[in-house]
């Protein structure tokens, strides 16, 4: 098969790509409400901009081209940007560049998606061969990229409203109805979800009803050449020669992250202002530094952090430092005793991986992912509240291991604390990498593209289409099922001996002989479906996946699951292709 003629694989089919049998070849990413370009750390850029672009970077050198879509937050955004072979980046306007809150993109979603519709129009048919949307309001996107585009949806949700709202900071507000609506139904449409880990898998069936057989885990990784052990004492060095003021033989206790209520950073301060009441010999020693800018709620009350270090009366211990990242990063890790992570909620939290891959054990919230990212006792100790003693003891007996009454430090802490090693931490954070992570994405896309070829075929009905020189190829009769369609175009190509390759039980490449110009391989099929929901059915709990029937017809009487009850008709592609010769 030449090279010019793209070959989509799935379900079986041949690939050309590093990426393995039955990998797409090229993945339109969404990202819509922040962009992989942006420095994390800050705003709404945190551990989803490093993981679109660490696993869209190794999916991209792998032989998948990536076009990650996202929106222009700045005129001098351009349209196009080309990161490294195989990678690109779209800034699709939608909407005023600057001053649009993540609560005001809902109202976007259409600008985008016909910006990102607009893109693939350009294109031959079946240009794409996956759609992996990332945060909500890219899954709703997703969903309908998936149904124009006719291609399978992986959906990644990053952090989940109801998760997020049983674990609410004091006084933040709740994720609003919307959201919590929006996730579901691109829980419902996506053929495949990306679970961060088993936790959140748990959460995605128990919270939204998704099928099990749907929900992928697939660990994120980390940057395994940046984040690496090394010296303290020398990455402390740099920190003051880069003007961090650190008092002699300091005990450096640290948070790195989005600083909003969500995150607790408040709880390492009134941590540390416990510890400095416990033992105020320590204020000579004691670095709390704090690393990251203003996001979520957080941006309506920016200084309140500097306003509490004053309340606490521990503006003089407290150093508040810009978002950074790569070589700096690691070396605020390595300069520290301990990273805190003591957020209300996490799917995962990458930062607690990256300071461990630095061999600086940590500290967190028993929250989430955050149990899978920290061995407690080991790596690193997991503490079950939110309580400023709670956290006091804990960072105590990693950091100040030989200190502390009873009172301070439980038996409990202090005998999981003896277990903690800096060596554990590495290890463990060298079980996690991107490349592993990229190994997860692409098992996701393979059973995303036999998912979706499913849903096509089951759904019954006649086949249709042209070849390549226009000429009409059809299933034999009305009513005759999917698999005798794809039969009949299989044998209608190869009596006119053009050379095929199966993408995914739904889907077909031909390569066209003659003058090189691009011509139509594409059909579709059609059929009456009982209900148009792809939701179960209290009546007929099957549920079904997108793209197939529902097993109730609306009339099942007992029927409410269905949110529309009437027969329609759905024609989607279901094969198709351009071919293109030399
Ligand atoms: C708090 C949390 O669970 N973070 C995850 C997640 O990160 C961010 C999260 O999805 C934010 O959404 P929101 O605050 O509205 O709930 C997004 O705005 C950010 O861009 C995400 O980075 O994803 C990380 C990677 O999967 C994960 O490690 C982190 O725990
Ligand atoms: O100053 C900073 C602070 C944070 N980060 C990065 O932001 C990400 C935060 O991810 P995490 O999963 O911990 O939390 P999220 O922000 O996604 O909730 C990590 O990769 C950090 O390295 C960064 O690059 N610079
Ligand atoms: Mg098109």
């Amino acid at each position: 098969m030449s090279d010019s003629l793209r070959v989509v694989t799935g379900g079986g089919g041949r690939s050309a790509t590093s990426a393995g049998s039955g990998s797409p070849r090229r993945v339109a990413l969404l990202s819509l409400h922040t962009s992989p370009l942006e420095q994390p750390g800050t705003g709404d850029a945190g551990g989803m901009n490093v993981y679109v672009l660490q696993t869209a970077r190794r999916l991209a050198r792998r032989g998948v081209e990536v076009e990650v879509f996202t929106r222009a937050t700045s005129s001098e955004h351009p349209p196009l940007v080309r990161v490294e072979p195989g990678l690109l980046v779209r800034n699709i306007i939608a909407g005023p560049f600057e001053g649009l809150g993540k609560n005001d993109l809902p109202a976007q979603l259409c600008a985008f998606a016909a910006g990102v519709l607009r893109v693939e129009a350009r294109h031959e048919p079946g240009y794409y061969d996956l759609v992996h949307s990332h945060y909500w309001l890219s899954g709703q996107v997703g969903w309908l990229a998936r149904e124009r585009m006719g291609a399978p949806l992986v959906h990644t949700a990053h952090t989940l409203a109801r998760v997020k709202n049983a674990a609410l900071a004091e006084g933040e507000p709740a994720e609003p109805r919307v959201r919590v609506i929006g996730e579901q139904q691109v829980v419902d449409e996506a053929d495949r979800l990306v679970a961060n880990t088993s936790v959140e898998a748990e959460q995605l069936v128990r919270l939204y009803g998704a099928d099990p057989a749907a929900v992928v885990t697939v660990e994120p990784g980390v940057d395994l050449d940046c984040f690496t052990p090394g010296e303290r004492s020398e990455a402390r060095r740099t920190l003051r020669a880069a003007g961090v003021v650190l008092p002699p033989d300091p005990v450096v206790l640290t948070f790195v992250g989005r600083i909003q209520p969500l995150k607790a950073p408040d709880v390492l301060l009134r941590a540390a202002a416990r510890l400095l009441a416990e033992e105020p010999r320590l204020r000579g020693r004691l670095a709390v530094l704090v690393v990251g800018g203003p996001s979520g709620s957080g941006l309506q009350e920016p200084e309140a952090l500097q306003k509490l270090a004053g309340e606490l009366g521990i503006t003089d211990v407290v150093t508040f430092l810009p978002p950074r990242s790569g070589a700096e990063l690691a070396d605020v890790y390595r300069a520290s005793d301990v990273v805190a992570v003591p957020s209300h909620n996490e799917s995962f939290g990458l930062v607690a991986l990256e300071a461990q891959a630095c061999g600086t054990p940590v500290v967190a919230a028993d929250v989430g992912g955050l149990s899978v990212a920290v061995v407690d006792g080991s790596t690193g100790l997991l503490v079950p509240s939110h309580a400023p003693e709670d956290w006091a003891a804990a960072l105590r007996a990693v950091a100040l291991p030989a200190t502390g009454s009873p009172d301070e430090v439980p038996e409990s802490v202090r005998s999981r604390a003896a277990g903690v090693r800096p060596e554990n931490a590495v290890r463990h954070a060298n079980d996690f990498s991107w490349d592993r992570t990229t190994d997860g994405l692409l098992r996701a896309y393979r059973q995303a593209a036999l998912a979706f070829g499913r849903g096509v075929r089951d759904a019954g009905g006649a086949g249709t289409g042209t070849d390549g020189e226009g000429r009409g190829v059809s299933s034999d009769a009305d009513g005759s099922s999917p698999e005798e369609a794809v039969r009949t175009v299989e044998r209608t190509l190869r009596d006119r001996d053009l050379d095929f390759d199966h993408a995914s039980p739904g889907r077909f490449l031909v390569r066209l002989p003659g003058n090189g110009s691009n011509g139509r391989v594409a059909g579709s099929w059609s059929g009456a479906t009982g209900c148009s929901s792809r939701r179960s059915c209290a009546a007929a709990p099957t549920r079904t996946r997108p793209g197939s029937t529902t097993s109730c017809s609306g009339a099942t009487p007992g029927c409410t699951g269905c949110t529309t009850r009437s027969t329609r008709t759905v024609t989607s592609t279901w094969w198709g292709g351009w071919g293109r010769t030399p």
